[in-house]
């Protein structure tokens, strides 16, 4: 039988070979990587990788043909979690970084960061509760992101991301790297969510679906456009009650049925791949992907808002215009923007203060 201390070594020769030790050890093990993976594509970092959202997110991204290279960070758990994902036979070599001693290099010449770093919501907080850890967590990240690989693409998920958008752009700028169309707040599982519970009314398949989601990303910030839904079809009030407050409150009955053990993870690990992906094939040059994002935005008076963008290989290549909203779209805007508005100043004087 293995002694304790046998035991104990080869646990900490497994750990030594997804984790970087020294400058040295990195670069050493990064060409071997390179010239064994072989598969042509891009370098992403997810930063909070050991989380909720994190692990089945790190799971997918391995599975996308598009990844080369998978940077696994998080402040606890890296080696597991990169162990267990490493030995998936899909194309993409996976490293893992533990700490913030680590954080620059899991960050060099990244492509795309995804930020799902962050303390998740319990029955009866608002999204706003959050703010306190995860303005600081987000600051912290992006100031490693403005250090190490400026260039890359962001796609920000950590809550409330109606303020951790501002407050990401506020480090950039401070830090003279600020580009607005490389700074993505995800809303992707509002749009999977609303396409969902949409065909389940239309009784059709949620794939079939397309329903813009603008605004942000909390409670009465979240606004479908049911008058533009595709296929497209017209809603009795009923329906559109229904489908607004489902819409609108889909967080909030994940936190509640999870009952106190985290919020929505699995979904939004779906949602962020499916946006990721969008984000790459982009980078790689495909034409006509438009997907709704928070981002930097002249659609309303606000400095962001989520609305359809259509991604190019500079990020946010062009933001498009609302299009015609109904009148009860027209109230919600009013009340979107209300909220919105606190959210986004909150963030911003977080770092000007
Ligand atoms: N945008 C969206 O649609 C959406 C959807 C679901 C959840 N969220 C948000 O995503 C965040 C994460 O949710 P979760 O369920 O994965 O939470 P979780 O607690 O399961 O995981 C968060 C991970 O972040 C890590 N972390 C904490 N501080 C860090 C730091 N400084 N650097 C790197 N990693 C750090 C933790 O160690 C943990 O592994 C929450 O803020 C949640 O509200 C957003
Ligand atoms: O609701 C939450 O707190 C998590 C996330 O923002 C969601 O929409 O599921």
């Amino acid at each position: 039988m293995e002694s304790n201390s046998g035991a104990n070594d080869r646990i900490a020769r497994i750990a030594r070979h997804f984790l970087p030790q020294a400058e040295g050890d990195v670069c050493l093990r990064r060409s071997h990587c390179r010239a064994k993976g072989g598969a042509p594509g891009f370098k992403v970092a997810i930063l909070g990788a050991a989380g909720g959202i994190g692990q089945p997110l790190a799971m997918l991204m391995k599975m996308n043909p598009l990844v080369s290279v998978l940077h696994l960070y998080d402040v606890v758990n890296t080696p597991g979690v990169t162990a267990d994902i490493s030995h998936m036979d899909t194309g993409a070599v996976v490293r893992g970084f533990l700490g913030q001693q680590q954080l620059a290099d899991a960050l060099t010449g990244v492509d795309l960061v995804i930020i799902p770093a962050g303390v998740p919501r319990k029955p009866g907080m608002t999204r706003d509760d959050l703010f306190n850890i995860n303005a600081g967590i987000v600051k912290t990240l992006c100031e490693a992101i403005a250090k190490c690989c400026p260039k890359a693409i962001v796609n920000l998920i950590s809550n409330p991301v109606n303020s951790t958008v501002p407050i990401a752009a506020e480090v950039f700028k401070r830090a003279g790297t600020y580009d607005p169309k490389r700074l993505l707040g995800v809303t992707m599982l509002d749009v999977v969510r609303a396409n969902t519970f949409v065909a389940e009314v239309l009784g059709v398949d949620p794939r079939d679906v397309d329903v813009p989601v603008v605004g942000g990303h909390a409670g009465i910030t979240i606004l479908p456009l049911l008058s533009q839904v595709k296929p497209p079809f017209s809603f009795t009030p009923k329906e559109i009650e229904y489908l607004s407050d489902r819409i609108q409150n889909g967080g909030t009955e994940v936190v509640e049925a999870k009952a106190g053990a985290g919020s929505a993870t699995l979904s939004m690990a779906y949602a962020a791949v499916k946006f990721a992906d969008a984000c790459l094939r982009a980078l790689r040059g495909d034409a006509g992907i438009i997907e709704c994002a928070y981002v930097a935005s002249q659609v309303t008076e606000l400095p962001f808002f989520a609305s359809k963008a259509r991604l190019g290989r500079g990020g946010v290549e062009e933001i498009l215009p609302l299009g015609p909203l109904n009148d009860y779209e027209r109230e919600g805007l009013e009340k979107a923007k209300k909220e919105l508005a606190a959210s986004i100043e909150k963030g911003i004087s977080f770092i000007r203060k």
